[in-house]
């Protein structure tokens, strides 16, 4: 095994960039210093216009202070790149890197920025073509800029994508953040503050100089689930269905109950009230139910991780063994004729046989590996560090350990389970989705090959 240490990135950066310019015939830099000192912020606002023609590219555009600022940056950067461009390489570098940064921040799509320098070259083209007569001269001029811009460019790119992937990183923490710190404590609280909710909204009906109602928004359990709630369940659906329903009751539901109605309309509605509190009562129980078992990252019944950090736990394992040159391996692994022991032994004998099978899997493996409940009856084994053939043995070891344990049930039962699996080499390929399904294909192969076996995925 040998480490690779980080390419002197900047470092190559800044020679590069003195390349281009060493490389340029020293009339081509001038008139390019003088050209942007005379046109850059025509060049600016052409860009503008144009990039406002983009209906993607105008959202981000619009806001009349971005527009003033953009402009006068973007000016700046045209002078600044062409203006002595060898003086302070290391500094035009950094630059860049910046803003590729704030574009990343502001999450503006790469394919925005790359039509925006599209635009400039070719702008750029034809005032060169006005300031040179002679063809040559004029060609490396041209490659001059445009060489420049493309580095630049390149530099954002980079800076781009690392900092998309740290916000990445930090969001999905921030969300583990919340829901370790909350989730128990946070569902009996915002029960509360919801019912609590409800009774000023009684109180103020019965009160007939009420002149308004509390609106839902507004109240505690409102900005909760605004600010807090959203993060913490962000990609759970009921969210959504929550949001709606908040904005119903302060919209059209509250609007209808105010005293002025009339006491007899206002009663009526009450139950409409009432059920909208029930949706939310019951929208919230399933997000918390929910999320309580992703607590820790482990599954309610098992122990296991659960499966939501699979795609994390196998990017940075990628990572890992792209730096390091090793290998890992998924195993998936799902029961055989699972549907029998329920079916026989009842759903409360299926879950303890999946709580043995999972014991044993964790005894089966490394402190390093990681065991997750994949699905239902799926169960799936990260092996860390590990070669095609000990995979496969390891693989092997369980399947016939699965073969000769009997599954304890109650009263003194007890229940053979045989496992099909499928096992998958990581191959380089940078996706992870893709090595799980190379591994669930070889499961299924098993599965159709007769099941109780070890299928190595291609
Ligand atoms: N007891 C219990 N059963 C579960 C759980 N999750 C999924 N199951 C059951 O697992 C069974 C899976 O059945 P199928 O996917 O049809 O497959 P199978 O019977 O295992 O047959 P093969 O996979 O083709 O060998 C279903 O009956 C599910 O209800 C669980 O948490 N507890």
């Amino acid at each position: 095994m040998h480490a690779h240490t980080a390419l002197p990135y900047d470092q190559t950066a800044e020679t590069e960039w003195s390349n281009i310019v060493l490389a340029t015939p020293e009339v081509c830099r001038a008139t390019l210093d003088s050209l942007m000192g005379r046109d850059a912020e025509k060049l600016a606002s052409y860009f503008y216009q144009h990039m406002l023609g983009h209906p993607q590219a105008r959202s981000f555009l619009t806001a009349d202070a971005v527009q003033q600022r953009l402009h006068q940056s973007m000016t700046r950067w045209l002078r600044s790149i062409f203006h002595h461009p060898m003086d302070d390489a290391a500094g035009i570098v950094a630059h860049q890197r910046l803003v590729g940064e704030v574009h990343a921040r502001i999450q503006l799509p790469v394919h925005l920025v790359s039509r925006g320098a599209r635009l400039l070259k070719h702008h750029l083209r034809l005032a060169l073509a006005q300031e040179f007569d002679d063809a040559q001269i004029r060609a490396q001029a041209t490659a001059y800029a445009e060489g420049l811009i493309d580095l630049a460019l390149e530099l954002m790119s980079v800076s781009y994508e690392r900092n998309s992937q740290r916000e990445a990183r930090t969001d999905e923490a921030y969300r583990l953040f919340a829901i370790g710190q909350n989730v128990g404590v946070e569902r009996e609280r915002q029960r509360a503050v919801l019912m609590e909710w409800a009774n000023e909204v009684m109180v103020a009906l019965h009160c007939k100089s009420a002149a308004s109602l509390p609106p839902l928004r507004k109240s505690e359990f409102g900005m909760w689930f605004h600010h807090k709630a959203i993060a913490m369940f962000e990609g759970d659906m009921e969210v959504e269905q929550i949001l709606d329903i908040i904005e119903r009751i302060d919209n059209v539901v509250l609007p209808l109950l105010r005293p002025r109605d009339g006491a007899r309309g206002a009663v009526e509605r009450v139950s409409d009230l009432q059920d909208e509190i029930d949706n939310l009562k019951f929208l919230l129980s399933t997000l918390f139910e929910r999320n309580l078992e992703a607590e820790n990252g482990r599954d309610a019944l098992t122990r296991l991780f659960s499966r939501r950090f699979l795609p994390s736990v196998v990017s940075r394992e990628i990572n890992v063994s792209q730096k390091r040159n090793t290998g890992f391996a998924l195993i998936l692994l799902d029961l055989d004729h699972f549907k029998q022991v329920n079916d026989t032994h009842g759903h409360e004998g299926g879950d303890l046989v999946l709580q043995q099978a999972s014991a044993l899997l964790l005894s089966s493996v490394r402190n390093g590996d990681f065991v997750f409940r994949y699905g239902g009856e799926e169960l799936l084994v990260m092996l860390v560090e590990v070669t095609a053939e000990s995979a496969r043995r390891i693989a092997e070891l369980i399947r016939s350990k699965f073969e000769s344990t009997p599954f304890s049930l109650a009263q003194g039962h007890s229940v053979s389970v045989t496992a099909s699996i499928g096992v998958a080499m990581f191959d380089g390929h940078p996706d992870h989705q893709y090595l799980i399904k190379r591994a669930d294909a070889a499961m299924y192969e098993a599965k159709q090959s007769g099941r109780n076996r070890v299928v190595m995925a291609r």
